[in-house]
């Protein structure tokens, strides 16, 4: 029996510190290279949010983990019967770069479950490898595998040493219970251990289907070729994962904040009211999605609004779902001890009235100027409204050191 065409039915991040493999690790195990910008080929790094999906297998000639496949067949033991399907899932392919922090965060709340990648040829930890980290167990996603990456380059030694450090580094965290697993990316050395890893250790989250809708934008596009005549320009198409609900096709739904508009200098953002014309998952249309993978939802919107990812970081629900949407905010936060995302470690001061945030909320990013500080609680202004989907959500809180913006604390809006 073929493998079955499903969409994904689950997120799994591969994030960790800049040049350790995780764009190479999303090839070996979905055929995949997301870096295809071309200022990402140009510079050999991964800008965007990358994403891609494979389906999973089980071979049952093949004693475990050899069985582990992402193809519908074995090539560990050569027998002609087609491996089981298991499910199909969806990687999102973080940037690794200090200066995409921001983007990575933004992609951190559409995942169930992540995999660091640790260069095995480095010393550990490196900056961002505890800075992602961090914003996981920030975002609560404590589904965790870290893999130990480029075991090709280094002594047997070497890499027990390294592994060993990982284990003290994990400890007394959330994390104290992540599987390492060593691997060659570039060499696809070990990833039948790793599909093995991630059947085990990041299972699909059960999901509330009666939930109201809600799709987290994380990119939109126009898809029109340049000189299309306007009587056949497609409706612009948004990207993103849903995190709760369902949506179909037809469906009425609204885009929040919306459209930005600029009036005699006051801005203001209108949402904006549409319908589903499609559904699709990679090249496969569908009549309803649900969470998992990133859905490219058609719409009837003008092009130009959803044109060059101009809707980042909106929210996508029912039209008639009441979500509110704030230019100020109040929120209740907590502090790291120290820059997790530089070298120095510096101390975190405590927040000041006037200062200037970038606060991530779900896959929004907006600067925030406080206008008041408590011990608990800060008060902010927005420079882009926030919808606030989830009132349970926590945002985070990065502030600019030396030139970068570096995860500094988290919080929940009070409403
Ligand atoms: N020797 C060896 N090199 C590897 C391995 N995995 C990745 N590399 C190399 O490491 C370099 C960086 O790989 P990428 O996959 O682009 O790293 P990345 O983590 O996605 O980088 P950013 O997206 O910029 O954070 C490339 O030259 C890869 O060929 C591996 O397992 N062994
Ligand atoms: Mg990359
Ligand atoms: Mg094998
Ligand atoms: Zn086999």
């Amino acid at each position: 029996m073929p493998w079955p065409v499903v969409q994904p039915e689950v997120n799994i991040g591969v994030v960790g510190h800049v040049d350790h493999g995780k764009t190479t690790l999303v090839q070996a195990l979905t055929g995949v290279w997301t870096s295809k910008h071309s200022e990402e080929l140009k510079r050999g790094m991964t800008i965007r949010l990358g994403y891609a999906e494979a389906s999973f297998g089980l071979c049952k000639s093949c004693r475990k983990p050899d069985g582990y496949v992402n193809e519908p067949s074995c090539n560990s033991c050569g027998s002609d019967e087609e491996p089981e399907f298991l499910r199909r899932v969806s990687f999102v392919d973080a940037p690794g770069h200090e200066v995409l922090m921001a983007t990575m965060l933004s992609g951190t709340a559409i995942l169930d479950g992540a995999i660091l990648v640790v260069a095995a040829n480095e010393p550990f930890p490196q900056p961002q490898t505890r800075e992602h980290f961090v914003a996981l167990g920030i975002a609560g996603i404590n589904k965790l595998i870290i893999v130990q990456n480029k075991v090709d380059v280094v002594s047997k030694d070497a890499a027990l040493a390294q592994f060993n450090q990982i284990k003290e580094f994990i400890k007394d965290t959330w994390a104290s219970e992540a599987e390492i697993i060593p691997v060659s990316a570039l060499h696809k050395i070990n990833i039948d251990a790793l599909i093995e890893a991630l059947e085990r250790r990041i299972p699909t989250p059960k999901r509330d289907m009666s939930l109201d809708p809600i799709m987290l934008v994380i990119r939109s596009f126009d898809v029109n070729k340049p000189g299309t005549p306007s009587t056949e320009l497609k409706g612009g198409v948004v990207g993103g994962s849903i995190i709760q609900g369902m949506f179909k096709v037809d469906q009425e739904i609204k885009v929040l904040p919306g459209i930005r508009l600029e009036e005699k200098g006051k801005i203001t953002y209108k949402p904006l009211y549409t319908r589903v014309s499609s559904l699709r998952f990679g090249d496969l249309e569908f009549q309803e999605a649900r969470p998992g993978g990133l859905v490219a939802m058609g719409t009837y919107l003008d092009p130009s609004i959803t044109k060059a990812d101009s809707l980042i970081g909106s929210i996508v629900t029912g039209a008639n779902v009441d979500i509110p949407v704030l230019w100020k905010i109040t929120t209740t936060y907590n502090l790291l001890e120290r820059v997790v995302g530089s070298k120095e470690m510096t101390k975190v001061d405590p927040i000041r009235p006037k200062e200037t945030l970038l606060i991530t909320l779900g896959s929004a990013t907006s600067l925030g100027v406080v206008t008041r500080a408590k011990s608990d609680e800060i008060e902010m202004e927005l420079k882009r409204p926030l919808a606030i989907w989830d009132k349970k959500a926590r945002l985070v809180i990065s502030r600019q050191i030396g030139g970068r913006w570096r995860l500094v604390g988290w919080g929940q809006v009070v409403l």
